[in-house]
């Protein structure tokens, strides 16, 4: 079992940005998007990337971003990763790739099988894909909702070349982990004692729980029907 990289998204200090790349977390999240409680505006995410100073990759995650602020945010801040989790097209994705020369990663939101058929529409021109469960009806964003999909819809993939996302936190990481494999996690509200306000003692838990499933490798096939059924 390959060692997945992980991203924590949604940072907004600097204490916590630390307490993760101490952890050993190798991509950091800033989020822009009013309405979210983890919106950072461009001045912040100029000072905390300073901060990250290479470090680590930094992501910023957008939703339905204009050309105008793309050019904006690629030319001040210099993510090394342009999130898109909205409804961009597969057009758009080449088009924000071509724009901003950042990696490009799109986000698929998942239900059902048939959601996973959008993977091949966009594999071929997302640099990376980001899996992540739709928002519930009752949130105004699209991200950062802390509930999960069926991971056992993954089982039909034969690449595990994707970040899982959605209500990973300390308890379910090692399921995350040893069941689905994939490539890269992503953790946001799973570590937060309020929405938008990031806790080091659950970073902390989340990050042990993480060594341990990593430690105890992939899960025998019988076990894994039995624990996560
Ligand atoms: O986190 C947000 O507030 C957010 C707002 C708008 C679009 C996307 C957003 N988050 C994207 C992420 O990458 C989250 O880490 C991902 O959805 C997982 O969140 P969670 O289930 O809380 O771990």
């Amino acid at each position: 079992m390959t060692r997945p990289h992980i991203k924590i998204c949604g940072l907004k200090t600097e204490g916590h940005i630390d307490t993760v790349l101490a952890r050993g977390c190798s991509e950091v999240g800033f989020v822009h998007f009013e309405r979210s409680p983890r919106h950072l505006s461009i001045e912040d995410m100029i000072r905390l990337r300073a901060h990250v100073g290479g470090r680590a990759l930094v992501t910023v995650v957008t939703v339905d971003a204009d050309d105008e602020f793309l050019k904006r945010l690629a030319t001040r801040v210099r993510p090394d990763v342009i999130q898109l989790h909205g409804s961009e097209t597969a057009a758009r994705v080449a088009a924000v790739q071509a724009l901003t020369g950042a990696t490009v990663m799109k986000a698929i939101p998942v239900t059902s099988m048939a959601d996973l058929e959008e993977i091949e529409r966009f594999r071929p021109v997302a640099d990376r894909i980001l899996l992540d469960a739709r928002a519930p009806k009752t949130s105004n964003i699209p991200g950062g909702n802390g509930v999960s999909f069926d991971w056992g819809l993954l089982d039909a993939l034969e690449s595990r070349d994707f970040t899982l996302s959605g209500g990973i936190n300390p308890d379910t990481i090692e399921a995350a982990v040893r069941r689905v494999a994939p490539r890269g996690l992503d953790v946001s509200s799973g570590v937060e004692r309020e929405p938008g306000v990031k806790d080091d003692g659950l970073i902390h838990r989340l990050f042990d729980a993480f060594e341990a499933a990593v430690e105890a490798g992939p899960l025998p096939l019988h076990e894994e029907k039995r624990r996560f059924a």
